[in-house]
């Protein structure tokens, strides 16, 4: 895929997360690797309403090269997409489903929900870190951050929001949905027994389907 069917990649994804209520404001950031650098949505920027002119290009040094200025979750998108070398892209959200399970679960648990259906495992996998809270934008998140991305394709900032990595931006966007919806249902099933998937069905799907989020 060429830069230019990128940016406009990301444009279509980022109207089509905001349309669906995935995002709202200017909420949200999404990054993906390209051969020369990457490209990351603009600081204060509606993901419902991208310009594939304006989209941030950085180095591969991560020094903004052109565009306009990055989000400023750079820290966060650098500390994945450097522990994840298979990854091509980051989506971060604030869907409320995901953030509200941000707002219960412990930070250090990495299983906050359960995995109730088959495409959860295939889509964000066994392990769905909770990383202690940051303020937004701080660098301090890096090195936490790198860490969970070594054993996860996805986490989730407690009070904050999920953050979700995959080996293409259509593969990740996917996992970032499906994340939310599966917060929706585990949130739906709060204090029912409710049947999840068991430690065998779990593998055998890891094993069939492999681990997401590339690896
Ligand atoms: O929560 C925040 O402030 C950021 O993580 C965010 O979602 C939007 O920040 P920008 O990408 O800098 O607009
Ligand atoms: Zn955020």
């Amino acid at each position: 895929m060429t830069e230019a069917q990128t940016r406009d990649l990301l444009v279509e994804l980022g109207a089509s997360l905001f349309q669906r209520g995935y995002c709202v404001g200017s909420a949200g950031n999404i990054c993906v690797r390209l051969p020369d650098g990457y490209l990351m949505t603009p600081t204060n920027s509606s993901l419902g309403r991208l310009r594939a002119d304006r989209i941030s290009k950085l180095d591969p040094d991560w020094t903004h090269i052109a565009g306009d200025a990055p989000s400023k979750e750079v820290f966060m998108h650098r500390a994945v997409l450097t522990a994840r070398p298979q990854a091509g892209a980051v989506v971060h959200l604030h869907s409320t489903c995901a953030t509200a399970i941000g707002c219960l679960a412990q930070p250090g648990c990495d299983q906050p929900i359960a995995a109730l259906t088959p495409y959860f495992v295939m889509r964000v996998g066994r392990r769905l870190p909770v990383i202690r809270y940051y303020r937004p934008g701080d660098s301090a998140m890096e090195a936490e951050i790198h860490a969970a991305a070594q054993g996860a394709s996805a986490m989730i900032l407690a009070n904050h929001g999920p953050v979700v990595s995959g080996k293409t931006l259509t593969d990740t966007v996917y996992a970032a949905e499906e994340l939310e919806e599966s917060a929706k249902l585990a949130l739906m099933l709060r204090g029912m027994q409710a049947r999840a998937l068991s430690a065998d069905q779990i593998d055998d799907l890891l094993q069939v389907y492999g681990p997401p989020g590339a690896g």
